[in-house]
């Protein structure tokens, strides 16, 4: 799982004024499960239909296995999008079937497959209801099962999990990692982060367009501020006052959970703690991808207004136009 099969190059794209995504750069690996993740309106979407060729990017290139992504290319692809895409009269095994044949497939391995990924996706019993008459979610595992019944080489999901239910998330995840250890590469879009942080081997964080980290959670977390837990039942509330960069996250019972800002010394933590009486746990741990989000996305915010701030500063000072003119203009 080293080889970038699907490579998205500094991409832009602009709705008017509006930049919707902006130098975005990554890359996804054959067989790899690639979670892209970020807050509403930073650009998932718009990527992924670039990527799909339902929009042409402003600049930069999608490429897939080397060579910039063709018509030919694109049929590979199987596609869930955002706003799902099935005919609501159209039966689900007859969609299915007619799906598989639209990518080129004869008419009995079309058959053939669409039983197949029913099967699989466990909509056997609504084979033969028009997709109208199904659940919403069921509606959604049909949209898989369109999205995979063409054998495709590559997969891009926009939202795949959403609203379903638990043992539907279940049979999604089974069927996306299956496919993954066929050597598919995968990325979806999602807002669960929970999820993400089990099932995928890497995750993309975009914010306001731009891809702002990208790595496996572990990856992630090592440039992020570190954490400690520390069981120390003597130390009362406020022992680690006085300890530069050291910020309590929470305090149960005995335990505390601290995060420590760059150059903060966890052995004086440690000195801080054994004053105290028995330290009994004094151990790193991983925060979830929940607060890794959280920390990357607030820290890239703040440092986009300093830099709009800045922006601003230099443009009024340098024009004499209002703080109002200007602000804004920094992304
Ligand atoms: N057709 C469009 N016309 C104008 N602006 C658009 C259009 N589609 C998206 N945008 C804008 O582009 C930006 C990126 O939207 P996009 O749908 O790609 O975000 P997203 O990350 O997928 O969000 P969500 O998590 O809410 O689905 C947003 O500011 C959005 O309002």
């Amino acid at each position: 799982m080293t080889a970038a099969a699907l490579e998205v190059d500094r991409v832009r794209k602009s709705y008017g004024k509006r930049r919707a995504v902006d130098d975005m750069t990554f890359d996804i690996r054959a067989g790899e499960l690639f979670g892209f993740v970020g807050s509403n309106g930073a650009g998932k979407t718009t990527t992924m239909r670039i990527i799909l060729g339902v929009l042409t990017p402003d600049a930069g290139e999608v490429r897939w296995r080397g060579r910039p992504v063709d018509f030919a290319a694109r049929r590979q692809f199987g596609y869930m999008p955002e706003e799902r895409g099935l005919y609501p009269r159209m039966k689900v095994g007859e969609h299915l079937r007619y799906l598989a044949e639209l990518h080129g497939m004869s008419s009995a391995a079309a058959r053939k497959a669409a039983g197949r990924w029913i099967e699989r996706l466990e909509v056997s019993s609504y084979a033969s209801e028009e997709v109208q008459n199904l659940s919403l979610g069921n509606q959604q595992r049909v949209q898989l099962a369109a999205a995979l019944v063409h054998e495709p080489k590559a997969l891009v999901l926009d939202e795949p999990f959403s609203g379903l239910d638990p043992v539907a998330v279940d049979v999604m995840r089974d069927v996306l990692a299956e496919r993954a250890a066929e050597g598919v590469p995968v990325i979806f879009s999602s807002h669960q982060l929970a999820l993400v942080e089990r099932v995928c081997h890497r995750v993309g964080i975009v914010g306001a367009g731009r891809l702002i980290a990208c790595g496996t959670v572990q990856e992630l977390s090592e440039s992020a501020e570190r954490r400690l837990l520390v069981d120390a039942p003597g130390a009362g509330e406020g022992w680690t006052a006085g300890l530069a960069g050291v910020e309590v996250v929470s305090r149960e019972g005995t335990r505390t959970r601290l995060r420590l800002a760059k150059g903060a010394d966890d052995q004086q933590v440690l000195h801080a703690a054994l004053a105290t009486g028995p330290v009994s746990t004094f151990v790193s741990e991983q925060p979830p991808l929940t607060e890794l989000y959280r920390d990357l996305v607030t820290r890239d915010d703040a440092e986009a207004t300093a830099g709009a701030t800045a922006g601003a500063s230099a443009a009024a000072g340098a024009t004499g136009a209002t703080d109002t003119e200007t602000k804004g203009g920094g992304r």
